[in-house]
């Protein structure tokens, strides 16, 4: 029996043709799933469609667009169970980096066709569904810059200068972090708290990897003040996305917890997986296993065994001997 596929497209994401996107992904796709396609308008947006896919039985639900997509579809889909895939076809496409999904569209259609499924946690931040992080200060600045004129203008390289020119203003503030074991009172500059993170969101990078599946939150305090101090934090965070170190600057901090509430003076402004939402107060809290994805073989967790491909390879179970034979002597 074919399984039923339920494609949420957004023909308005990113900067390609949507038409010849969408007659390939067709092409690729129609031959393994008896596939409905269904695209978003200004007024339907991508979580109406996912609730009518849970609706309709669909077996696989798959969402084609940028981060605002694949999000709302993402979040009407947690807790059904059923297997959530990504075409990312936007700017970042954070939730396919973070994730290890490819951003090419002809690998990220293979992987709906030979990839794993990986259930993942994800959160909820003053009450709305977080399936990545949570920005407190800085990086909320930056987003801010980054406004739709010049995104469209010059792609991921928005955020880039929106995050140089907010370098010239880093505020600090005054932060109570209050986690499952402690209450934490810090000054900083940028807090970030993430369930996934992908490698470009340095502000989550204080611990050596984001583990999108141990029903924790990850936060990271960066603390520099002055632009030198930034840089250096900034420089150490990269470190640590790139060779999976944590990170060691002095004004870096970082811990976990499942649950966080944050209060800081003055409020500052919260971005929730890209999105403004507000300012501090916010309580995350971790939704443990909430969301099962199609990724890359292999991709869900670091390898700790890989066989296949090996020349004449025959793999057995092993039995386990009962106790009892195990204590005969
Ligand atoms: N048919 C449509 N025509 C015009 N706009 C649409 C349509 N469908 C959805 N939208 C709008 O697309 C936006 C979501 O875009 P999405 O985040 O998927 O892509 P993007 O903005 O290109 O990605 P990125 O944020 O990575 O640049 C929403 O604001 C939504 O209202």
């Amino acid at each position: 029996m074919t399984r039923s596929a339920f494609l949420i497209f957004n023909p308005a994401a990113g900067q390609g043709n949507a038409e010849t996107d969408l007659a390939f992904i067709k092409s690729q796709l129609e031959p393994v799933f008896d596939l409905g396609v269904h695209e978003t308008q200004p007024d339907t947006d991508a979580s109406q469609l996912a609730h009518l896919a849970i609706e309709q039985g669909a077996e696989v639900i798959i969402a084609s667009g940028g981060d605002g997509t694949v999000s709302a579809a993402a979040a009407a889909v947690i807790g059904s169970g059923i297997p959530f895939g990504v075409l990312p076809r936007g700017t970042a496409n954070a939730f396919a980096n973070a994730l290890k999904i490819p951003t090419g569209l002809a690998q990220a259609c293979e992987t709906l066709l030979d990839g794993m499924e990986y259930t993942v946690d994800v959160a909820t931040c003053n009450g709305k569904p977080m399936l990545l992080l949570a920005g407190i200060g800085f990086e909320a600045e930056v987003v801010k810059l980054a406004d739709r004129q010049s995104k469209d203008r010059f792609g991921l390289l928005a955020y880039v200068l929106g995050g140089v020119r907010e370098l010239r203003n880093l505020e600090k503030f005054h932060a109570e972090i209050d986690t499952d074991e402690n209450l934490v009172e810090v000054t900083a500059v940028a807090i970030t708290v993430a369930n996934a993170a992908p490698p470009s969101s340095i502000l989550a990078q204080g611990p050596a990897q984001v583990v999108a599946d141990d029903g924790l939150l990850d936060v990271t305090i960066v603390s520099a003040e002055g632009m030198t101090n930034a840089i250096a934090s900034a420089y150490d965070l990269f470190r640590s996305a790139l060779n999976g170190d944590a990170a060691s600057h002095r004004d870096i901090g970082y811990l976990q917890s499942r649950s966080i509430t944050i209060r800081t003076e003055p409020p500052q402004p919260i971005v929730l997986d890209g999105e403004l939402i507000g300012e501090t107060p916010v309580e995350i809290k971790c939704i443990p296993q909430g969301l099962t994805v199609i990724v890359p073989q292999q991709s869900g967790k670091p390898a700790s065994e890989r066989l296949e491909g090996l020349p004449d390879l025959k793999v057995t179970p092993k039995l386990k001997a009962p106790e009892a034979e195990e204590n005969q002597d």
